[in-house]
């Protein structure tokens, strides 16, 4: 069995899949922290892998940016490939003072710019939100680390990088603590099939103050939160 957009065979993806935005992300997860790890998919070059992190089955799947990336393949491997829990890792630009380059942001909800959520004909706006038994094992994971400061709270699914007019002061005013491209698709795709979700964040860019993840800030937080995700994988 294959999908328009992966190659891989019934049951080669884990129940639990962790997502970054860049493929290259999820290679190198795979190489770094998963033992007799396999390439699932190659199509497009949207990289996926499965292997075991301390023991249990865990995939690592790209899902490109933006909501309809990441709703093709949420969708594909919740429907297709009988996957139970995504949780994915991206970076983010935090819109809250408190909120610096390296922090884990931790997605309990996201809004969003995108008109995803339309497709669904509901007679209202529809609130997306993190399975709480993954925020909650997620949480415990991180704030039990003394090199990560985390914060739980709503996020920003933009659809568009580059704006016209900076949304950021009307997002702030609202409480919501950063902006990234994908989490609001994942929680509808989610909620939709019956299954589990979470999106956490490395704060690569301070959009208040304009600083950003140097090279060697990259690799090491950005390491951390994949930690994070690997250990609440292993601990479902
Ligand atoms: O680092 P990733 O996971 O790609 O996430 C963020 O980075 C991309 C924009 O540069 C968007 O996908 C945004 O959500
Ligand atoms: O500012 C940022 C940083 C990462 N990802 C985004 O979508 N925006």
């Amino acid at each position: 069995m294959s999908t328009p957009h992966i190659e891989a065979e019934r049951g080669a993806y884990a129940k639990t899949v962790l997502m970054p935005g860049d493929p290259l992300r999820a290679k190198f997860i795979a190489e770094t922290f998963l033992t007799d790890a396999v390439q699932v998919n190659g199509v497009r070059g949207m990289l996926g892998f499965t292997g075991k992190y301390k023991g249990v089955p865990v995939s690592v799947q790209g899902s490109g940016m933006g909501c309809p990336s990441m709703g093709i393949y949420s969708y594909e491997l919740y429907h297709f490939y009988d996957v139970e829990n995504i949780i994915r890792i991206g970076t983010t630009g935090s819109i809250r003072e408190d909120l610096k380059v390296g922090d884990l942001v931790m997605a309990m909800g996201a809004c969003t710019t995108s008109n995803f959520a339309a497709q669904y004909h509901l007679p209202g706006l529809f609130a997306p939100t993190a399975s709480f038994p993954l925020l909650k094992t997620a949480e415990a994971i991180a704030s039990a680390r003394k090199d990560l400061h985390c914060v739980v709270g709503n996020v920003l699914s933009a659809d568009v990088f580059y704006d016209d007019v900076s949304p950021v002061e009307d997002w702030r005013k609202m409480g919501v603590l950063a902006i990234e491209m994908e989490a609001n698709a994942l929680y509808c795709n989610a909620a939709r099939a019956g299954k589990q979700a979470l999106a956490m964040f490395t704060v690569s860019d301070e959009l208040l103050t304009g600083a950003s993840a140097s090279a060697a800030e990259r690799q090491t937080a950005f390491t951390a939160m994949m930690e994070v995700a690997l250990d609440t994988a292993a601990a479902l």
